[in-house]
């Protein structure tokens, strides 16, 4: 039986309920073991504390935002002038760009579906929003009846829990239409380390078009750091909102251990960790779609995504059903009810599965997985 307390949670309440199990699978953070590339850095933490306790903390930040943003592709990120904030983690950023929205807009379109804590801390602020479905966001233009309804635009690229991206002539053409109507055009790209279609140049694209834009990047998706990770918030330097005073309002900075570990994880990826973990967030998807090969009225919608979460469509199964079974027997997953902000009927047959955890752990995750769904 499914009680209303589980159907009302937000989704983060429900990954709440996950945290000491060992067979979580609901949260997007990094939860799979270290590499030995990664042991490495996290067997020398003192010599990186030693280093960031003795560094000018401004040396620290460069050096950090230098080795992420190239990693990821994002060699044009405004790094020289100021305008990348280093916050606690993504949702802080989130906090700061929405209270400095709020003095100069009160509509806005998002992306649909998505996260929750998005638009929860949106109309958290008192921004209203209008959902901007994927297929329309993806389909081409924007009607300028929409962008001349509201004061931004905000869209999660790669999509949670979609994994849809917008390509690169797509994002140049969105920008292009947020200036012809002034529309402050937000991204959030926590998810973009796991797929390569995601790392084209998206800070030349936004600086080229002349739009007023804001860009949530987040370092806690990626590598297993037990959350100790970087929220950055990049601003176009047209922006015209209070984003620096509102930043000095909620912190003076990260601490310089996470700026020097951020940068040590940077490197490894660049080392070839980055192509190592999409080939293990691959794998880790094939072994989940293989486990439930052959269950009768399942299918996975997300063909394309590369994402390190993956939606397993339940058939005629209320996702709730199986969410609530799956945690009788300890397995926690995401119904995605809540994903679908504007209209939550729209997850009632869909439930996301975190694939950042060791293979092993999801390979006995999945056979009970498969079970559940038998029964159901
Ligand atoms: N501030 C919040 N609510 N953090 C949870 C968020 O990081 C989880 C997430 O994004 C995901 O599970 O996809």
């Amino acid at each position: 039986p499914v009680a209303s307390k589980d159907v009302e949670a937000n989704l983060t309440q429900l990954e709440y309920l996950a945290l000491n199990s060992s067979m979580n699978l609901a949260d997007g953070h990094a939860r799979q073991f270290l590499t030995p590339g990664q042991a490495v850095i996290i067997d020398d933490l003192a010599n990186i504390f030693r280093e960031s306790e003795t560094t000018p903390v401004e040396e620290l930040e460069i050096r950090a935002h230098q080795a992420f943003f190239g990693v990821l592709g994002q060699h044009s990120y405004p790094g020289a002038d100021g305008r990348v904030l280093a916050c606690y983690s993504s949702s802080v950023a989130m906090e700061i760009l929405s209270r400095s929205l709020v003095t100069k807009i009160d509509r806005m379109a998002l992306v649909h579906p998505t996260f929750d804590n998005i638009p929860d801390i949106l109309r958290g602020v008192g921004i209203t929003l209008t959902p901007l479905e994927e297929d329309v966001l993806h389909g081409g233009d924007l009607d300028a009846r929409l962008l001349d309804s509201v004061g931004a635009v905000f869209v999660t690229t790669p999509n949670n829990p979609t994994g849809r991206v917008v390509p690169e002539e797509r994002l140049r053409r969105l920008a292009e239409q947020c200036r012809e109507h002034d529309v402050v055009l937000c991204l959030d790209t926590s998810f973009r380390g796991f797929d390569i279609s995601a790392q084209y140049d998206h800070y030349a694209v936004l600086e080229g078009s002349g739009c007023r834009w804001a860009v949530v990047e987040d370092t806690g998706k990626l590598w297993p750091t037990l959350d100790l990770k970087i929220g950055w918030l990049v601003t176009s330097a047209n922006l015209g909102l209070p984003v620096g005073k509102i930043y000095s309002d909620i912190l003076l900075g990260v601490s310089p251990m996470i700026l020097t570990l951020v940068r040590r994880f940077a490197e490894d990826a660049a080392d070839g960790g980055l192509a190592d973990l999409q080939k293990f967030i691959q794998h880790n998807r094939t072994v989940l779609r293989t486990a439930l090969d052959g269950v009768p009225g399942i299918h996975f919608p997300d063909l394309h995504s590369r994402g390190s979460v993956e939606r397993i469509h339940t058939g005629t199964r209320s996702s709730m059903e199986v969410w609530s079974a799956l945690r009788d027997r300890g397995v926690y997953a995401l119904p995605c009810h809540k994903f679908h902000w504007a209209d939550p009927a729209g997850g009632d047959s869909t439930l996301r599965i975190a694939l950042a955890r060791s293979t092993e752990s999801l390979t006995e995750c999945a056979r009970i997985i498969r079970e559940v769904l038998l029964e159901l």
